[in-house]
């Protein structure tokens, strides 16, 4: 395939409730979008960066910068371009996982549409239809956060995974439990805990949780093993695992015993896919997280959630789990799953109207 043109395209979409974590309360989702145009289709990326850099290093705007000035021209490099090459193509650039992760979503999404494939059938997907989990932020109190369980739970999300910090932790997750004997549950910390907290986080051993997300620093690995020496519950890591190798050693190092694969954090689809056989190869279980993804970001991931190694429910949650109104056709929840799409490529694409209506600014890259 020959790229012939690039737009970067910057939408806002306005959250239908705050979603606080540890690190901020978001209200509403500013994402980076990237229109590949090549000779044989177009295709279409999603970067999964926060507008600042509080989950990762990486934001919107740095986004924007490092693929106009360093990624876009490394690629128009290359006469024949396909997907599997763009990691290696891009790998001279250090880190900015997220901005090369939506490049090549873009150019594999290109090249799947122009091929008649999905991405399930690209990936190895081996379902139709993937379980729905879903996030739930910390709340202002026990009785709101129970109010937010309840919506979720009737609606037939699978799986809860509940927000905390230091402050919010043992409390609501009782609460819930008390309320959901039975309903698999888990938590995440996003990095808010350290060391010392050990002992404290082990309290939450008796509520008999799937795991525990990434309760200490990203490059925390031999405390997540300290740790994991001490808690009974699971650990799993998120903002640790930057590639099948940073998801070798943290297993090999004992530091995590399921991973969240995120593709915008580990850089692309086949880079997650990677992570997936080695998580597969020492009996890991993995599961797709997720990062407010726009259906553009969601149909990639509910592809990748179909894999035969994620065999825990997923981030993957309904559009109406964020937005009133998606990019794409909503994702809806049947009897707690989604759908796996079956059209060429993503087989989703922004639907003009809320395209333009979302937009707030666009930009071709030249070449
Ligand atoms: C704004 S928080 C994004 C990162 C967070 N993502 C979620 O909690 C799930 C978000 C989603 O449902 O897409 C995580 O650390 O796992
Ligand atoms: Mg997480």
């Amino acid at each position: 395939m020959k790229l012939t043109g690039i737009e970067l395209v910057t939408v806002a979409l306005p959250l239908v409730a705050p979603f606080r974590t540890s690190f901020g309360t978001e209200t509403e989702r500013e994402a980076l979008l990237l229109r590949v145009v090549t000779d044989e289709g177009e295709g279409w990326g999603e970067c999964v960066a926060m507008a600042e850099p509080l989950y990762s290093s990486e934001y919107v705007e740095g986004c924007v910068d490092v693929l106009k000035r360093f990624l876009v021209p490394a690629l128009t490099d290359v006469g024949d371009l396909s997907a599997d090459q763009v990691g290696r193509v891009l790998a001279p650039v250090k880190g900015h996982r997220m901005a090369k992760a939506a490049l090549e979503m873009a150019v594999l999404d290109a090249e799947l549409r122009a091929a008649g494939t999905s991405f399930g059938t690209a990936l190895g997907a081996a379902r139709e239809t993937v379980p729905c989990g879903v996030s739930v932020g910390i709340m202002d109190s026990i009785g709101e956060l129970l109010d937010a369980v309840d919506r979720y739970v009737a609606e037939g999300y699978v799986r809860v995974k509940l927000k905390i910090e230091p402050g919010w932790d043992v409390a609501p997750v009782r609460a819930v439990r008390e309320r959901y004997p039975d309903i698999p549950l888990q938590v995440d910390a996003n990095t808010a805990y350290r060391r010392q907290d050990a002992r404290h986080l082990a309290r939450l051993d008796p509520f008999d949780l799937l795991l525990i997300e990434q309760p200490l620093d990203e490059e925390d690995i031999v405390g997540h093993a300290q740790l994991a020496r001490v808690m009974s519950t699971p650990i799993c890591l998120d903002e640790s695992i930057v590639s099948a190798r940073a998801a070798a050693d943290a297993i090999a190092l004992g530091a995590c015993s399921i991973v969240n694969i995120k593709p915008g954090r580990v850089g692309g689809y086949l880079e997650s896919r990677r992570i997936h056989d080695v998580c597969m190869a020492h009996d890991i279980p993995v599961w797709c997280g997720g990062m407010l993804e726009t259906g553009l970001g969601r149909a990639a991931n509910v592809a990748l959630a179909a894999l035969p190694g994620f065999t825990l429910p997923g981030d993957t949650s309904a559009s109406d789990r964020y937005y009133r109104t998606d990019l794409t056709e909503p994702f809806r929840m049947d009897d707690g799953h989604l759908a796996v799409p079956t059209g060429p490529g993503l087989g989703v694409t922004p639907l003009p109207d809320v395209l333009a209506e979302v937009t707030v600014r666009s930009e071709w890259v030249t070449w």
